[in-house]
C-alpha cells in the first residue's frame, strides 16, 4: 500500500526496521491464527490503553494544525479512533470477561509508555510534521499489515476459521483503509505546505524520517511485548 507520496520514501527511508514490524512473528501468528488466545488478550488491553493515548496525540495535532481541513481530518481520526476502532477492543475482551472499566484501569507496561509519551512529546516539543512523523506509522503500518492479512486469507479461504477475522478484517476492512488514505493525502499536503515540492531536500527531512523510524522501533518494542507479555 502507498497511502500517498511522503509515506514510502519514510518507509523505505527507515530501512529494516520497517520489515521487523510489518513482518513480527506476532503479525504472522496473527495471519495464521495460532496466536495463543492469551496473548492476543494482553495485548489487546495493552493497545486499549495505547489508542486512548493516540486520540489524544491526533487531538494535539488538531492544536497544532494551520488549516481547517488539517483540523478537520485530525478531528475525524480521534473520532475514527474513538469510536470505531476501540470497539474491536471493547468487544473482544468482553466477550473474555475483560469490561471496559477493567481496560481502562490495567496497568500500562514499559513498551506502552515508551512509544505513547514518545509520541506525544514529537508534538509537544515539535510542530505538526514532527508528530504526523511519529504517528505515521501507527496508523498506516496497521493498514499495510490488515490489508496484506486480508488478502492472504482470502486467498488461502483461511479467513473463516481464522480466531482473529475480527482483527485482521478491522485493520484490512475499507472502513480502516479509508482512514489511511485520508492520513496519507494529509500527510502529503503538510508537507508541501511546510516544506515545498521537494521536501526531500530540506533539512527538515532527517529529522522527520528520524522520527518515523523511531516510532516504528517502538512498533517492533510493542509486537515484542505481545508475544512475551
Ligand atoms: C501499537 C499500535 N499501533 C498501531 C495501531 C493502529 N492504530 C494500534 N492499534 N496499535
Amino acid at each position: 500500500m502507498s497511502y500517498g507520496a511522503t509515506f514510502p520514501l519514510w518507509r523505505q527511508a527507515s530501512g529494516e526496521v520497517w520489515r521487523d514490524y510489518t513482518r513480527h512473528a506476532f503479525v504472522t501468528e496473527l495471519g495464521d491464527g495460532t496466536l495463543p488466545r492469551e496473548a492476543f488478550l494482553g495485548y489487546l488491553v495493552q493497545d486499549y490503553l495505547f489508542l486512548v493515548h493516540f486520540a489524544r496525540a491526533w487531538a494535539l495535532a488538531v492544536t497544532k494544525a494551520d488549516t481547517i481541513d488539517e483540523m478537520r481530518l485530525c478531528a475525524a481520526t480521534v473520532h475514527a479512533l474513538i469510536d470505531e476502532e476501540m470497539r474491536l477492543h471493547v468487544v473482544t475482551c468482553a466477550e473474555a470477561g475483560i469490561d471496559e472499566d477493567m481496560l481502562a484501569r490495567a496497568e500500562e507496561k514499559t513498551a506502552n509508555i515508551a512509544y505513547t509519551r514518545y509520541v506525544l512529546d514529537a508534538g509537544h516539543a515539535g510542530d505538526f510534521l514532527d508528530l504526523l512523523a511519529a504517528l505515521a506509522p501507527c496508523v498506516l503500518g496497521y493498514g499495510e499489515i490488515g490489508a496484506r492479512l486480508l488478502a492472504e486469507g482470502r486467498a488461502a479461504g483461511t479467513l473463516d476459521t481464522n480466531p482473529y477475522a475480527a482483527w485482521i478484517t478491522t485493520y484490512g476492512g475499507d472502513e480502516y483503509q479509508q482512514v489511511c488514505t485520508a492520513v496519507g493525502n494529509l500527510i502529503d499536503t503538510a508537507v508541501a505546505r511546510r516544506l515545498g515540492d521537494a521536501p526531500d531536500t530540506t533539512p527538515r527531512w532527517t529529522t522527520l524520517t528520524q522520527r518515523f523510524a523511531t516510532a516504528t522501533r517502538l512498533e517492533v518494542g510493542f509486537w515484542d511485548m505481545g508475544l512475551t507479555g
